[in-house]
């Protein structure tokens, strides 16, 4: 049963993950004879992973070492994240209001288009959140102190807060200007309990870094005018001098909602002496304020704007990714590679939990990474060597595996082919990275039969069937309309619904394998690793598996053997080494 993997990132917001796999690894019934592999139901599978329906036997469990609520990257959270750096490129000429329009909007979403100030709050506070969980990783960002003003913008701090709360983190209040009306003393209410401390300003401490690891600042929205009074004038300093520590790394970053508080609406921080936060998170559309932004992260949230608000404003707005509360607008911060870490937790991979057969066991694994809902768990990597030595790599479909082998279709003009056809060795490598998995696959490669090319090629839909007679792979194209144009032809072609030919330029591949490496990512780089090689026993070949400790004591084996023969080699006595000299190499070697 595979649970949980959860994925952190640390201050910089980027660099170390950890990933807890606590599951069973399991034995799934023995696949005697290979099915077409069945690729996951949807391109976009469930966001969460589901739990196999199957019957298994448990061998191994691993209890959970996740923070208790943390949730996995999802494959759907991958493709955000991706979406999200492709509309920060196309942001650049978000809308930015002013403060007039702002309120215009308000009370337009809140009079002639039926929204109630809860529903837009609690939107904009969800926003928030997710803002604020998609760049500052619990597992280095537990404890948030969120700082509410009087108005509306402090209500969605304590919106935000509720939401962080359930999404694991812990939330701190500080709410010094209460307002009486029922829907913030319902929000207080809602806090309270959850057993969220409210903490007066009198009890925090001048410098916030020691108690608390992010701290939002949801004092002032778009309401905010002149100077700051008391007591927010002392808060609003607390934060500035929390900001003149510039490397975020060795402080709480701060998270602005919709405007860093204190800086003027339109104008920005004009003193220069303002909050510098990591982080804005506007609403409805970013303030003329953010265009004097210039911290890492600046998200837009507020998924609620209706049409009629973006063409009586004019407002350009990227979209949305998938199903998420916010986008990042603005520039993508640029990642410091070597500070990208992964430490894996994963339960052991033993011998003696394996099958003997590594088909078996790599049908037993598939099927795990499929029931986890990974995307395209049939993606390979398939390696290719001309005749010149010269190696190419490229990602393929993997379409069917039996004992025969693993199989998958391409067009017989390709340069895999063409490398195939001058050397027919191949490796696969197979890289489930939410199961902290790998499985290589390495052995020999003969195209299938047509029989079997033809069979395939019409169970595929009838547009990939036409896209591989029109695809001329590793051709050079003057335009993608060429093949634009072709497909269309084709496509009139065969509007009727007649036979699409198999085209002889298209068919399978077969990689017969003679070595298979199945690899769990474990702490601090002490991997697991079984290969399966084949060795002949008793006139027949049979698979036998060698663990990475026994692999590395060999290694060292073979070492030392070498050592002492080169020393025999070296010594000016024809007789080589003596007794003496041999004799603790020999003992090593006998202890090992
Ligand atoms: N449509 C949306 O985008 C939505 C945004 N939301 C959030 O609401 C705020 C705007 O809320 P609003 O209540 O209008 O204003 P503020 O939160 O900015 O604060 C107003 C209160 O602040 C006091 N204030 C103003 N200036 C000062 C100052 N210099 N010193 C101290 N106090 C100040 C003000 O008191 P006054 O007596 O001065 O009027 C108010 O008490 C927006 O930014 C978003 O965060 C909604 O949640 C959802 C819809
Ligand atoms: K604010």
């Amino acid at each position: 049963m595979l649970t949980a993997v959860s994925k952190f990132r640390n201050k910089s917001g980027l660099a170390s993950t950890t990933r807890v796999m606590p599951f069973f690894l399991s034995t799934f019934p023995a696949h005697a004879t290979a099915a077409p592999l069945c690729p996951p139901p949807s391109p976009y599978p469930s966001p969460h992973f589901r739990l196999p329906s199957l019957p298994r036997r448990g061998l191994a469990f691993l209890a959970a070492a996740a923070p208790p609520r943390a949730l996995p990257p999802t494959p759907r959270q991958a493709m955000a994240s991706l979406a999200t750096s492709t509309a920060a490129a196309a942001a650049a000429e978000v809308t930015h209001l002013s403060q007039r329009d702002a309120a215009d909007i308000d009370e337009q979403l809140m009079g002639p288009l039926g929204f109630s100030v809860d529903q837009l709050m609690e939107l904009a506070g969800l926003s928030v959140a997710t803002a604020v969980a998609e760049v500052y990783k619990l597992s280095e960002h537990t404890r948030a102190l969120i700082i509410c003003g009087p108005g509306n913008n402090g209500g969605d701090g304590l919106v935000a807060a509720r939401h962080l709360y359930h999404f694991g983190y812990k939330p701190f209040v500080c709410y010094p200007k209460r307002t009486a009306k029922p829907l913030y003393s319902g929000l207080v209410t809602q806090l309270e309990s959850l057993a969220i401390p409210f903490v007066p300003v009198e009890d925090l401490p001048q410098d916030l870094s020691g108690q608390y690891d992010i701290v939002i600042d949801a004092m002032f929205g778009f309401s905010f005018h002149g100077t700051p009074r008391p007591p927010f004038d002392d808060l609003i300093q607390m934060l500035v001098s929390l900001s003149v520590v510039g490397d975020s790394a060795k402080r709480p970053p701060i998270v602005s909602v919709d405007i860093p508080s204190g800086w003027h609406v339109e104008e920005g921080d004009v003193s220069g002496g303002g909050i510098k936060p990591d982080m804005l998170v506007s609403l409805t559309a970013p303030k003329l304020c953010a265009k004097k932004f210039t911290g890492p992260h600046h998200f837009l949230g507020g998924r609620f704007v209706p049409p009629p608000i973006s063409s009586k404003y004019g407002l350009e707005l990227p979209p949305y990714p998938g199903t998420s509360m916010c986008v990042r607008i603005g520039k993508v911060p640029s990642v410091d590679i070597s500070s990208l870490r992964e430490n894996y937790i994963s339960p052991e991979l033993l011998e003696n939990q394996v099958m003997p057969n590594p088909f078996d066991q790599f049908r037993s694994w598939f099927d795990e990474a499929v029931t986890a809902g990974l995307r395209e768990p049939n993606a390979m990597a398939l390696t290719t060597v001309n005749k010149a030595g010269k190696p190419s790599s490229r990602m393929v479909l993997l379409k069917g595996v039996d004992k025969q082998g693993f199989v998958w279709y391409t067009n017989y003009g390709s340069q895999k082919a063409h490398d195939l056809s001058e050397n027919s060795n191949a490796a696969l490598l197979f890289y489930w990275n939410e199961m902290n998995r790998q499985v290589r696959v390495e052995g020999s490669v003969q195209k299938v039969s047509e029989e079997e090319s033809e069979k395939y090629f019409h169970s595929r839909p009838r547009g990939s069937q036409l896209g591989a007679i029109v695809s001329k792979q590793s051709t050079v194209i003057s335009g993608r309309e060429v093949l634009q144009q072709a497909y269309k032809e084709l496509e009139q072609k065969y509007s009727d619904g007649s036979f699409i030919p198999k085209p002889d330029y298209w068919g399978g591949y077969r990689l017969t394998p003679n070595l298979f490496e199945f690899w769990q990512g474990q702490q601090s780089r002490l991997h697991d690793r079984l290969q399966y090689s084949q060795r002949e026993v008793g006139g027949s070949t049979e698979w036998h598996i060698q663990s990475r400790p026994k692999l590395a004591r060999q290694a060292v084996k073979i070492a030392v053997m070498l050592l002492v023969c080169l020393m025999a080699g070296a010594t000016p006595n024809s007789h080589g080494p003596s007794a003496q000299d041999v004799q603790p190499l020999c003992s090593m070697v006998s202890s090992l």
